[in-house]
């Protein structure tokens, strides 16, 4: 099997243990480029471990990924590490930055270790900042800063390199319900904005209405056919990118 010209991302047969417990078994599945894309499941279900593996945190047991047409299961560690710098893009359900940088160092960092100048990375790290509605925090370190802002913050930190994809794991898990639909609306509005594919883990309505598409894992297996719940076209898209 190969992939379709229009796939970014692509695994096959992924298979993957805890411990010797089972958490993915036999998962294929594609990603389009500038898809926005929900893996969607029970908790347990090996999301994390099925996002950990297409982004080359975790090395399947058994199984093939492909990245814009690399074969991450077969590189090194440290080829992994590159590809991960320069073109992924990550968003956990904490935002886990580092306590002793300003928001913009925060978000400035993986440009930073990209090799950009001092203020460049400044500026664009300042600029997403404000697109995320969290300019003013910007010479504010996170612990005085709301979880939505620093969360805010995180997503402007994996989108500020202008990566082609970003990995979001459950990234509204730790916010207030009345934040979750407008983190979420900001993400993946900037995301669509700038043509960057999203594949984004969660389990609620919320989760699966900004997506594209929607595939479902339960108990680490695929399940069902894939639902789209969005319009993909260009008006559908067009309606999504007025604000970011
Ligand atoms: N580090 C680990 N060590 C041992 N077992 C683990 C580890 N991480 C996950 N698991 C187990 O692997 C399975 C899949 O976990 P995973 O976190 O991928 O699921 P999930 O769908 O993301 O769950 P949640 O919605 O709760 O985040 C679960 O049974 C979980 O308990």
């Amino acid at each position: 099997m190969v992939a379709a010209p229009e796939d970014l991302l692509w695994a096959r047969g992924l298979h993957y243990e805890h411990e010797g417990s089972p958490a993915l078994r036999d998962v294929s599945l594609e990603v389009r480029e500038g898809e926005i894309l929900c893996v969607a499941g029970p908790r347990g279900c090996g999301k994390s471990t099925l996002l950990g593996c297409l982004s080359g945190r975790l090395a399947p047991g058994r199984g093939e990924v492909w990245f814009d047409g690399v074969p991450l299961h077969t590189l090194s560690e440290s080829a992994r590490e590159r590809l991960r710098l320069d073109r992924f893009g990550w968003v956990g359900s904490e935002p886990q930055l580092l306590p002793e940088l300003t928001a913009w160092e925060n978000a400035a960092l993986p440009l930073l270790l990209a090799g950009a100048g001092h203020r460049a990375a400044r500026r664009t790290a300042c600029e997403w900042l404000e697109r995320l509605d969290v300019g003013d925090c910007a010479r504010m370190r996170p612990g005085a800063l709301l979880q939505s802002q620093r969360q805010r913050v995180a997503i402007a930190r994996a989108l500020a390199h202008s990566p082609a994809i970003v990995f979001a794991d459950e990234p509204t898990a730790p916010l207030h319900q009345a934040d979750r639909a407008q983190v979420l609306r900001t993400l993946t509005t900037a995301a669509r904005t700038h043509r960057i594919t999203v594949v984004l883990a969660g389990h609620d309505d919320r989760v699966t209405a900004v997506a594209d598409r929607t595939v479902t894992l339960v108990d680490g297996r695929r399940v069902g056919a894939d639902s789209p719940t969005a319009p993909t076209g260009p008006e559908g898209r067009a309606a999504c990118s007025l604000s970011v």
